[in-house]
């Protein structure tokens, strides 16, 4: 073969394989984000690596962040940050719905995802008519399903205002913007009135919160007397020791890479609930047998992780994506592996769920 055509050759190949990389391999686990879309919220470009160093510095150390006043005032802030830096990643990666589940067998992750999404709506007793409250509603995922499944008229509220808007271009494109509503805001301090709400549930939310008793008191505020309000949490089990180093790096490790001011403790709960007024109906951890494992979800992903650090990377050269997203996508596969360790030696759960109600009686 001619030198020339050997070299055609090759450039033949070579992008062939970018094409295979980045369009086919590098789409959407749910169509709607592609690798070539990688944006970092509403950061541009040029502050993509120093919004990082900056929240990564806030995050190294994340009990103190919870514990000192100054520090948790600047929570919020940060966890902007962080959802400015992961959001697409999570969308290209994981799909419209941020959180965990139980594997179901036979059952897709897709199925599943939702399975756990419409178990709140069933919990609440939701009907058409009903105005839902979603705490920390991400992109919306969780919204379409339980707005869909119980006809419900759902009112989302995140911090992050990148996700406000990817939020209500789904619910346009899913035909449900009449009855999804998104709103961005504080969870700690919310822009809606008292005893406004016929239920809320939050879906591994609140566990950015420096203290849990703000966000259930406001909550509580914001719910009719009599309604139910259902929550996912993320906490360490009673299998967790702290005085077992490998326990200590597994929880750090998933605080540093989720944006987490300290965990709570799953027995604290149900107690915080109490004192902020709300009568504890049930609660469960749903990651329990007989419930199959949510983490092998993030362990059959290795050669994904692979391909898509790859992706990351050529992306980045190309100067397609910005700079910092190769740093922030190894950030989160480490986040997987501690993840996948807090599942596996049982000491950590993302869905410690629990079922309150406003007292009829009460203001
Ligand atoms: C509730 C929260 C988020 C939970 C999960 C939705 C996310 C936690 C870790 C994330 C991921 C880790 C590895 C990424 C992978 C390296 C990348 O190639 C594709 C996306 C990941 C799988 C990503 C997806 C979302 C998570 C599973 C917290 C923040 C409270
Ligand atoms: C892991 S995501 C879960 C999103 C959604 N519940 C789901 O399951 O897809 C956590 C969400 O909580 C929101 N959040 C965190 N802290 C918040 C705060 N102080 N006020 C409002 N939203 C907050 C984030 O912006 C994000 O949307």
């Amino acid at each position: 073969m001619e030198a020339a055509t050997m070299a055609w050759t090759a450039a033949g190949v070579g992008m062939a394989l970018v094409y295979w990389f980045v369009w086919v391999m590098g789409a959407a686990e749910v169509k709607g984000k592609r690798a070539v879309d990688l944006k970092m919220g509403s950061i541009t470009n040029d502050k993509v690596k120093d919004k990082y160093t900056q929240y990564w510095s806030f995050f190294r150390r994340p009990k103190e962040t919870a514990t000192t006043e100054a520090s948790a005032e600047k929570v919020p802030a940060f966890v902007d940050t962080f959802y400015n830096l992961v959001t697409d990643i999570y969308e290209w990666g994981w799909g419209q719905s941020f959180h965990f589940s139980p594997s179901l067998p036979g059952r897709s992750h897709r199925e599943a995802t939702r399975v756990h999404e419409e178990r709140v709506a069933d919990l609440l007793q939701a009907k058409p008519g009903h105005r839902l409250l979603d705490v920390g509603c991400g992109v919306g995922g969780p919204m379409r399903a339980i707005a869909a499944h119980s006809g419900s008229n759902v009112v989302g509220i995140t911090i992050n205002e990148y996700q406000v808007n990817r939020a209500r271009a789904h619910n346009r494109k899913a035909g449900l913007d009449s009855r999804c509503e998104v709103v961005c805001g504080n969870f700690l301090s919310m822009p809606f009135a008292d005893a406004s709400f016929d239920g809320a549930y939050s879906i591994e939310a609140t566990c950015h919160a420096p203290r849990l008793q703000d966000v259930y008191g406001e909550v509580f505020r914001v719910l009719k007397p009599g309604g139910l309000y259902v929550s996912y949490e993320w906490v360490t089990t009673s299998l967790y020791r702290a005085d077992n180093p490998d326990h200590v790096e597994a929880i750090h490790g998933i605080e540093r890479g989720d944006a987490l001011p300290g965990l709570r403790r799953q027995d604290e709960i149900a107690s915080i609930a109490r004192e902020v007024g709300f009568e504890v109906l049930k609660e469960l951890d749903l990651a329990l047998p007989p419930a199959l494992p949510w983490w092998t979800r993030l362990k059959m992903g290795r050669i994904a992780y692979w391909r898509n650090s790859l992706v990351v990377r050529v992306l980045t050269m190309l100067r397609i994506a910005p700079k910092g997203v190769s740093e922030v996508h190894e950030m989160l596969y480490e986040t997987a592996q501690h993840l996948t360790r807090g599942g596996e030696t049982g000491i950590f759960t993302p869905m410690h769920m629990v079922l309150l109600r406003k007292p009829v009686e009460s203001k």
